[in-house]
This record gives structure tokens, sequence and C-alpha cells, in this order.
């Protein structure tokens, strides 16, 4: 059982141009598409779509039109009730699969909207092998929000808690590696490069940049890191050791999800007691895969891209 919460769920709203966004005109649109999104209903998404049993945590108020969309997408919920609607999100993709994202805040939270999430998650992790917490935090959650859910968590469980993957960015982040000890991070390059203040921009070698940066967090504070590059691929830092892939070529439709179906693959390899090279070639071929999928459609097994994905191990 893979749980995941969503404290800040979006409606996925994709619209696709014939051609290249021009900000500033008027342009006609091709097609639109809806999705119940957010990072960790993605990851459950996915986790579903390939027959593994997965729980999605989200605040979801009774009377909110996003529950029809996530009641299409199959994926079994736990709701915790709120004042206010989920925003929408809104992707514009063009035919060279140029995504740009707009991004609302969210539903502001109450205390005890906070408090009832964190029972919620702790009751659906009880026999989970892994809890993903993944996505912003909407106001009113404060930036230590998540490490206060791996507290709660590990409290009720000791020994038997699930593990803890982290896909977070900002404050947020910083937080739960200074005092959460996660098990797993998944930023992407430019979320690396934030929490430790550093740079990319003339990074001539992307994955040993990378690499360097992890290696001052791994295994000192997280268990490890996967830290996805776009069409660069990933690294994959733990304590053992640190390699590298790229994905095959694909045609880009949409980026979106991308990176919570690379968190969603390696959680599949994890859970089938994979190692480390299975984890990251199985988190590459599954964010290929979602990036070659509109809006932010949720890859299965039959998505994924043929071809052999070759690891490079890095010291
Ligand atoms: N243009 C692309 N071509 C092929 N694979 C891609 C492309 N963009 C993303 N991916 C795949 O998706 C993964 C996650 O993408 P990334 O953009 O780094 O995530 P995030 O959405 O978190 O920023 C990458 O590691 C890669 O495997
Ligand atoms: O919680 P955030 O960081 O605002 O991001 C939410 C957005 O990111 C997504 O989860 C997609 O994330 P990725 O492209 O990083 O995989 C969308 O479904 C959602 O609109």
């Amino acid at each position: 059982m893979i749980v995941t919460l969503t404290a800040n769920p979006a409606l996925d709203r994709t619209i696709t141009l014939e051609a290249p966004l021009r900000p500033g005109d008027v342009q006609a649109a091709v097609s639109a598409r809806e999705d119940a999104g957010g990072k960790g209903i993605n990851v459950s998404r996915v986790v579903a779509a390939a027959g593994v049993d997965t729980i999605a945590v989200l605040p979801l108020a009774d009377d909110d039109p996003f529950d029809a969309a996530l009641r299409a997408s199959g994926v079994v919920a736990r709701r915790v009730p709120i004042a206010g609607h989920v925003r929408e999100n809104v992707t514009i993709t063009d035919p060279a699969g140029v995504t740009t994202k707009l991004n609302l805040p969210g539903v502001a939270l109450g205390e005890a909207d906070v408090a009832a999430i964190v029972d919620t998650v702790v009751a659906a992790s009880e026999g989970a092998r892994w809890l993903v917490l993944a996505g912003s935090l909407p106001p009113g959650a404060g930036d230590s929000f998540y490490v206060q859910v791996i507290e709660a968590v590990r409290d009720a469980y000791g020994d038997a808690a699930p593990r803890i993957a982290v896909d977070a960015s900002g404050a947020a982040l910083a937080a739960v590696v200074a005092s959460g000890r996660p098990d797993l991070i998944k930023p992407n390059d430019e979320e690396l490069a934030e929490l430790a203040d550093v740079a990319l921009d003339d990074a001539r070698d992307l994955p040993r940049t990378v690499l360097d940066i992890a290696r001052r967090l791994v295994p000192s504070s997280v268990g490890a890191a996967l830290v996805t590059l776009g069409a660069h691929g990933a690294v994959l830092v733990d304590g053992d050791g640190a390699w590298t892939a790229v994905p095959p070529r694909i045609r880009v439709a949409s980026t979106v999800g991308a990176g919570d179906s690379s968190l969603a693959g390696y959680l599949l390899a994890a859970a089938e007691g994979e190692g480390p090279e299975e984890r990251l070639r199985r988190a590459i071929r599954y964010g290929a895969a979602a990036a070659s999928l509109p809006g932010t459609q949720a890859p299965s097994p039959r998505d994924l891209p043929d071809g052999a994905i070759a690891i490079a191990g890095l010291s």
C-alpha cells in the first residue's frame, strides 16, 4: 500500500494551442482537458494504474466539483472536509511540447483542518509501505506541516511506520530536510539548487553538479535523493552510491505530471524489492511516459517507452 497526501490539490486544465504561445495576443486553442491533479493524487493515479493499492488523502469540501474528476480517476481517496473549493491550475501546451503553467495558491486551511488532515494521514498509513507527502502547502498549513505529519506517523507506528517520500520545494522542503529525516526526497534540479542556495546556470556537467549538492544531504539528513533533470533524465543518490540515466527520445505532449510519475515509478520498483538502478530506470521510464501523454494523464505500464535505459554509476 502506498499512501499519498495532497494538501493542495488542483483541477488541472490543459489548453492545447496549434502554434507557440504569444503573450498579449488572441490565439485559437485546439482543445482542452481537465484532470484531478496535485502531486500526491498524480502519484496515486500512476500507482493505481499499475495495479498497486493506494489511498490518496486530500482536503475536499462535500460540494466541490473537483470530486467528479477525482471519482473519474478511480483513485481510492480519503477526503477531509473543508470550506472552499480546490484551485484550478492552467497549463498551456504548444505543438513543440513547450509547457506554460499557471498555479494558484489554493484554499486556506484553518487549525482544525490541519489537525484533521494529520489524523487522517495517520489512520490511512497503518500497514502502508510508503507515505508520499507531495506538493505545495496551501495557505494556513505552515512551513513545517510535513514535519508535523512525519512525526505524527512515526509516533503512531514506530518501527512499523511507512517509509516517507517527500516531493516539495522552498521552505517546506527545507523544513523536512532540517528535521524530518525523510527516506526519499524528489526535487528537480532547480528545487535542489534553491535548497542548497547555489546557482546551476553554468553547470557544465549537470549530473555531477547535482550529485555534489545532494551529497551534502544524503545520507546525513535524507535517506536518498531522486533528483529529476527534465529531458536530461535523473540522478539517484543514496547511502551506497549514485547513478544517473537519460530518458529515451520521446515526442513531448505535456510535461505536467512527469515529476510525479517518476516518483511513482521509483516507488513501484521499490515496492517490488528492486534495487537503486531499477528504481532509477523505472522513474525515468514513467517520467518520460507522462511527458508523452496529454495534460496530466497518468501513464499506465502499457504507456512506458520501449528501449533500454543505460544506468551510469557516479562516484
Ligand atoms: N522532455 C522530456 N523528454 C523525455 N523525458 C522527460 C522530459 N521531461 C521530463 N521527462 C522525464 O520526466 C522526469 C521528471 O521530469 P522533471 O521535469 O524533472 O520533473 P518535475 O515535473 O518534477 O520538474 C525526468 O526525469 C524524465 O525522465
Ligand atoms: O502543489 P504544486 O507545487 O503547486 O503543484 C501542483 C501542480 O503540479 C502537478 O502536480 C504536476 O506536477 P509535476 O509536473 O511536477 O509532476 C499538477 O498536477 C498540479 O497542478
